[in-house]
């Protein structure tokens, strides 16, 4: 936790300079940032400093008033929102605090879904859900409504419908928040899990230490900038400030 790595790769997000204002209040006030693939990272701090709206701003959901946010070789700032949509359908997954989930549909369906909005036939995209609802422990669940479920194996849900449609990024924003502190555990530890062996990136939003405790690194937001920049930034030699 915490160590400076030095990286060998250029990074799979920089950002410089963001900024990102609503109205009068400063979300973001000069953000840099880098995020290695395959990198989970926790974005932590007060209530009110900005996290979600750097979740926000790195998952191409909205856009920086100021600053550039490159994702690989793209410059989501200079993106319009229709090719935003179009980035975080094929590269992103997302993992809400409520889990988000479709109230009249089975679990399966919910994890199905994404693959049925890809175009995949509803047989393939149902064989896949199964396996991604096995894999996190809700084989016995897979007919369960939402409302059949705990908050836990709601959130597992949650996470295989995230994850289904094989994301090169997941955002996760306060994926525990809701849950007690074993549940918690569980989804966060299945989570990072399978995110390591697939080698995906995870960026999460959390107040909770615990579960920042699973990532690879944690930079906290504070006053819309991110606090003691020594930890943000890397180079092929390693970090600098
Ligand atoms: N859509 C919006 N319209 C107006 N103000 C907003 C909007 N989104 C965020 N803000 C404001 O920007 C600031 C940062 O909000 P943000 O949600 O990013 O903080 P946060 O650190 O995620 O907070 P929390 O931990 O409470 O969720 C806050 O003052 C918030 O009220």
């Amino acid at each position: 936790m915490n160590e400076l790595k030095p990286s060998t790769h250029p990074p799979l997000f920089s950002l410089r300079g963001v900024t990102r204002s609503f109205g009068q209040i400063e979300a973001l006030r000069g953000i840099d940032l880098d995020i290695d693939q395959g990198e989970i990272l926790a974005i932590m701090g007060p209530s009110g400093s900005g996290k979600s709206t750097l979740l926000h701003t790195l998952a191409g959901v909205i856009p920086p008033d100021g600053g550039a946010v490159h994702y690989g070789n793209t410059a989501l700032e200079s993106l319009g929102e229709t090719a935003r949509a179009r980035l975080r359908l094929r590269d992103f997954g997302f993992v809400f605090q409520f889990g988000q989930l479709l109230p009249d549909l089975t679990a399966l369906d919910n994890v199905s879904l994404p693959l049925l909005l890809q175009g995949f036939k509803r047989r393939v995209a149902l064989s896949q859900a199964a396996s991604w609802l096995d894999r996190l422990g809700l084989a016995d669940h897979r007919q369960a409504l939402p409302g059949e479920l705990s908050g836990g194996q709601a959130q597992r849900v949650a996470v295989a419908r995230a994850l289904v449609t094989g994301p090169k990024v997941l955002f996760a924003d306060e994926p525990t928040g809701s849950l007690d502190s074993l549940a918690a555990e569980n989804v966060i530890s299945l989570l990072t899990d399978i995110t390591r062996s697939s080698g995906t990136t995870v960026i999460i939003v959390t107040h909770d230490s615990r579960t920042a405790s699973y990532a690879d690194r944690e930079v906290v937001v504070r006053d819309g900038r991110i606090s003691g920049n020594a930890n943000a930034l890397r180079t092929p030699e390693g970090v600098h400030a």
